[in-house]
């Protein structure tokens, strides 16, 4: 379909009742700070009136100085517009003051529900989803609402006032020329109902590309490294230069039709004004007005088509907080994790893991099964390793056992007790992981290792840090526990990062442990000291360990080898070479291509 034809499209009536319902639940939030709303009414109401009585004023000055020569009353006068006008000021002053607070105090609201709302979401929420593109809604989005309350509830109420406010004094002062005023309505109502049937979907199209193209700088500059040693520049820049196209379309249409609205009317104000001139100066040569009403009066036209102008703009930005308020509360409208009535919290577990007849998909139709039918046990206090190729399902039976997912049917048990039936965070608080990506945050190494349990003295800190063998090499470091790591832990080695995991898991002294073992290349002696920390750290607790070097688990009590979801061998490492299967196949490989040797 052409920009043109798909540009030409009136909104739809659903995406209309979406917006009643948006802008009520906006309202809602508002609702809070119904004493403070009122204030800024009043004020508005205030200033709107103050507004009105200005002109007024300067007919009657140009009245008495003009027809009745009365120097007395024309400084009065005088003194009392400067009076209106001072007011006036006060009162717009005023009802900005509060209405700001009310803005800043509901999108503090919302953005802090948004985030809260984003860490109850379970991970199959972001698996969909850029970061990037969630981020712009908790900054973009939330901006554009706040620009919007900030501006637009005063501009609103104010425009309505006046706009009430004008035509009463117009026709108190000449039903005619008011009469005459009204053309221009028609030609505005006609010419706003074009632009702004345009204007709504561009608006909502321009935040969606917001996201997207901010989606994609994110994960751009998180994965530079990749983006380099692919030689990925041109591509990346190539996808960059389409997504900032879309927005700009978006957004160039989106100004080119709400730009047209003050052009629009700009020209009916003029005509008006010269309409109202024309037609007063023949009705004030006749006698059946005077001259401070025409000048009042052209004043007046104008007031009254600056309300309109006012709203339909307003009604433009209306449009682009409301596309932002629909994203946010997309977010929070998603179903969160939520542990049901009768899960309990458990202060202890020994450690026994069960999986009975476990099947599992990532897709809600269940189509693709990525676990088929698994069933083990592990007694408190072994080590469980899980081997296979590269997608056999390792991780997800880690990501099973956490309740990062939940089975497809067959249940997982832990000390006997189905998992379903124990809170999320009360099982995970029982887990420590160390994982592949030893995820740190900005802080400082103390922070990052008192993350593993955040009651902990430095003395703990540091006594965990001793039994990961990770206490000498930070000693090392320019600010020792204190040394500031980057955002992304990017100042220290890749196992050193290991290191630092270990330590927190360490600390948290968890009854079961998760550990996905680092694959990427790490010198012999930090490889060393990572072993002898991770041996320490497993001695009598259960430990499930995803392991890509299979000399590593050679003590394991119980291996599962996996392929495709099946778990399709099961033993020791020597009950397993003597099967001769595919353990031994993949043994042997490792010890050819050196990884297991
Ligand atoms: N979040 C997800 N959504 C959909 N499919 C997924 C998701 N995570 C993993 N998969 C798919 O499930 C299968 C098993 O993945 P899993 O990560 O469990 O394998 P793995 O054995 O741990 O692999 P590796 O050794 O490469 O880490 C793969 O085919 C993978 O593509």
């Amino acid at each position: 379909m052409s920009k043109k034809r798909r540009m030409g499209q009136p909104l739809e009536v659903e995406k209309a009742k979406n917006w009643r319902k948006t802008l009520i639940r906006i309202w809602q939030y508002l609702d809070v700070y119904r004493g403070q709303l009122f204030l800024v009414l009043f004020t508005v109401l205030a200033s709107s009136g103050l507004g009105l009585l200005g002109p007024y004023l300067i007919g009657k000055t140009i009245d008495k100085y003009i027809a009745e020569n009365n120097g007395n009353t024309f400084i009065f006068i005088l003194v009392m517009i400067a009076c209106v006008y001072f007011f006036f000021s006060l009162t717009s002053f005023m009802q900005s003051y509060w209405m700001i607070g009310i803005g800043q105090k509901t999108v503090f609201t919302m953005r802090k529900q948004l985030f809260n709302q984003l860490h109850k979401l379970p991970i199959k929420f972001f698996d969909k989803r850029q970061h990037g593109e969630l981020m712009s809604r908790l900054t973009n989005d939330i901006d554009n609402v706040s620009q919007t309350l900030n501006t637009s509830v005063i501009q609103l109420s104010s425009s309505v006032m006046t706009l009430v406010g004008t035509i009463t004094v117009m026709l108190i002062l000449s039903p005619l020329l008011t009469l005459i005023t009204m053309f221009v309505v028609p030609i505005m109502y006609f010419g706003m109902k074009w632009i702004t049937n345009r204007t709504g979907r561009l608006f909502k199209e321009q935040q969606k590309h917001l996201g997207d193209l901010n989606g994609f700088i994110q994960e751009t500059i998180a994965g530079q490294t990749i983006v380099k040693t692919f030689s990925q520049e041109e591509k990346i820049i190539a996808d960059f230069t389409e997504k900032n196209e879309r927005l700009r379309d978006a957004g160039y249409w989106a100004q080119v039709y709400s730009g047209f609205i003050p052009k629009l009317m700009n020209m009916l104000n003029n005509l008006n004004f010269a309409v109202i001139a024309g037609a007063g100066g023949i009705l004030a040569l006749k006698g059946y007005v005077s001259i401070g009403t025409i000048v009042v009066f052209t004043e007046y036209s104008r007031q009254f088509t600056r309300p309109l102008n006012e709203l339909a703009n307003q009604f433009n930005t209306l449009l682009s907080a409301v596309a932002g308020a629909e994203r946010v509360f997309e977010i929070l409208d998603e179903q969160e994790e939520k542990d049901s009535e009768s899960s309990r919290k458990i202060d202890y577990i020994e450690g026994e893991i069960e999986f009975t007849d476990v099947s599992f998909s990532y897709d809600q139709e269940g189509q693709e099964q990525t676990i088929k039918h698994i069933s083990f046990r592990v007694k408190p206090g072994e080590t469980l390793a899980l081997v296979g190729p590269t997608g056999a399902g390792k991780t997800t039976i880690i990501n099973l056992l956490a309740r990062f997912y939940e089975t497809s049917s067959g249940e997982i048990l832990i000390d006997g007790m189905d998992i379903q039936t124990i809170q999320r965070n009360n099982l995970r608080s029982h887990m420590g992981f160390v994982l592949q990506d030893a995820y740190l945050f900005q802080g400082t190494i103390r922070e990052n290792i008192r993350y593993g349990k955040l009651d902990a003295s430095d003395k703990e800190v540091e006594e965990a840090a001793k039994i990961a063998n990770a206490h000498s090499f930070i000693m090392k470091l320019p600010n020792q526990y204190d040394t500031l790591l980057k955002q992304d832990g990017s100042g220290i080695s890749q196992g050193q990062r290991q290191l630092l995991s270990i330590a927190r898991a360490m600390l948290s002294n968890p009854s079961l442990l998760i550990l996905d073992e680092a694959t990427s290349n790490i010198d012999t002696i930090t490889e060393m000291k990572i072993q002898e920390a991770l041996f320490r750290l497993m001695e009598g607790r259960t430990s499930v360990v995803i392991a890509h070097r299979l000399n590593t688990i050679q003590n394991a009590d119980q291996i599962l080898v996996l392929d495709q979801g099946k778990l399709i061998e099961k033993g020791t490492h020597t009950s397993l070479l003597e099967q001769r299967g595919f353990y031994y196949d993949l043994f042997h490989s490792q010890i050819h291509e050196g990884v297991g040797s």
